[in-house]
Parts: C-alpha cells; structure tokens; sequence
C-alpha cells in the first residue's frame, strides 16, 4: 500500500497522463452511479451511455469499463456497447466490436451454485445469479456477513473456487481472473501501446486494477471514503467522478 487513506485530488484529467495518451479504465458501481438497494435498484443518469461513448472517442478509443457485473447484465442496464469492457471481475474481457480476449469465461459447477441458492435461501438473504459467479447480497442484513464470508470460503475451498469480497456481498467465482489482469490484457492490445493507464473504482476488488495501473506507470484513483487503498488519489463520490471526466 503507497497511501492508505490518501485525501489529495486528482490532476485534472488533460494532465493526469504527463504528456503521454490517456487509457481510462473505469469501473461501475460506486464509480459511474450510485450504489443502491439492490442490484437491478440502480438508477442510470439517462444519456450516460452516450457520454461514455463520446468519452471513448476523445480518448481515440482507450477506454474500458472493468465490472464485477456480467456482461450481459452491465449492457442490460447501460446498453449495447462499442467500447472496451470487462465482466465478471475480470474474467470476461471484449474488444469494442464484442469479441472475446483470451479463454472463455466458465460459469460455477451446478453444484457450487445449489449450495450458494440453497445457502441465500436459509440465511434470508439475497442471491444474485451471475453468468460466471455466484453472489451473496446481505446489504439489508449487515449481521448476516460473518456467516455469507465463512460459508463462501467453505464452498470455494471445496469446489477450487476463489472468493471476491465487495460491499456488502461476498461472491464466488473461478479462480485465476481479477481487474488487475483485465487491465494488464488492455494495456497489452496495439490500440493502447504508450499509454499512461488511469484506474477508477471504489471497491476492494478494484485494488487489483489500481496495482496494475501502477505498475504499468499509471495511477490510481479511489471513489468514496474507503480507507485502506493503494491508490494516490481520492474522488469523493459519483458526481465528482462525472464531473472530473467531463462526462
Ligand atoms: O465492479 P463493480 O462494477 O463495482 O460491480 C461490483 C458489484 O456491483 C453490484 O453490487 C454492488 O452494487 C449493488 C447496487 O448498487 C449493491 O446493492 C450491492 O450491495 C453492491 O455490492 C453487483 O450486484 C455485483 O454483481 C458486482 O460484483
């Protein structure tokens, strides 16, 4: 960790990149709009879509979203897109013509996902059926998340399962995929060659996708209040995210 509980703002966006071309890589709940209730209880800003698009053009195409959100679910509530994405934390990554990169994304053994049903079902919280996970939602059952994290690390270690911990939900997931490696993926194709990577995100498991930005001579950029980040820089919320990219 370079600064746990950084406070300092970001350059503005035109200089944050020191010269070289900007690749932005944002992720989408907490970043792009506000966490809400649910899952499908959030409200997106009517012409984002388009904004991200138009984003996408002045920064002559390096741009993703990197989501731990499917695919298939991100585009449910934002739209068909044209840019560079990543779903499922990482493990289903697409070019801006929708062609998959690397190995195809698996979902979780039918078994794996009966006990994550079955599990939901008796602690009374909420289960959300991803393309290649499984999560357990306990937003409206705080006292429920000792119990979600035990029994998914339970589940993972006898499936070879891996565990991605968020806000106020634990999922289970492949192993061998995180933000970090959607990112170094990116960063690796001729249409970002010399760019200065920019992460944003607000959640633990954009941690990844800050260290890969780092290291690949970027920054890192944390949303919200979140305390114990490697990022070097702190946006307060999803408005200053909009208002810091000219969305
Ligand atoms: O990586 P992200 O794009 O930030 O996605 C992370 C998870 O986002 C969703 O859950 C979170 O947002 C919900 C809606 O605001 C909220 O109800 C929940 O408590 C949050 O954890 C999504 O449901 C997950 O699948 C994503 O992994």
């Amino acid at each position: 960790m370079t600064s746990p509980f950084t406070s300092l703002s970001p350059p503005a966006i035109d200089a944050i990149a020191g010269g070289k071309p900007l690749a932005l890589f944002l992720d989408f709940d907490g970043t792009l709009v506000e966490l809400a209730a649910t899952p499908d209880g959030i409200e997106v800003e009517s012409g984002l879509f388009d904004r991200l698009h138009a984003l996408f053009d002045r920064l002559d195409g390096k741009l993703a979203l990197i989501s731990g959100r499917a695919l298939d679910n991100l585009e449910m509530h934002l739209g068909s897109m044209r840019i560079w994405r990543a779903g499922s934390h990482g493990s289903d990554c697409r070019d801006p013509a929708g062609a998959a990169m690397g190995s195809a994304a698996q979902a979780l053994p039918p078994a794996a996902i009966a006990e994550l049903m079955a599990y939901a079902d008796r602690a009374g919280i909420d289960y959300e059926a991803k393309q290649h996970g499984g999560a357990l939602h306990f937003r409206a059952h705080p006292d429920a998340e000792g119990g979600a994290l035990a029994f998914a690390e339970t589940l993972s270690a006898e499936h070879g399962l891996a565990v991605k911990a968020g806000k106020a939900v634990v999922e289970v997931v492949r192993p061998g995929a995180d933000k970090g490696t959607a990112v170094r993926a990116f960063m690796a194709r001729p249409e970002f060659a010399g760019a200065c990577p920019v992460f944003i995100g607000d959640d633990v498991t954009d941690e990844d996708g800050f260290a890969a930005a780092q290291e690949l001579g970027g920054h890192a950029i944390i949303v919200g209040t979140r305390g114990d980040t490697r990022a070097e820089y702190r946006l307060p919320g999803v408005k200053e995210v909009h208002e810091w990219l000219n969305l």
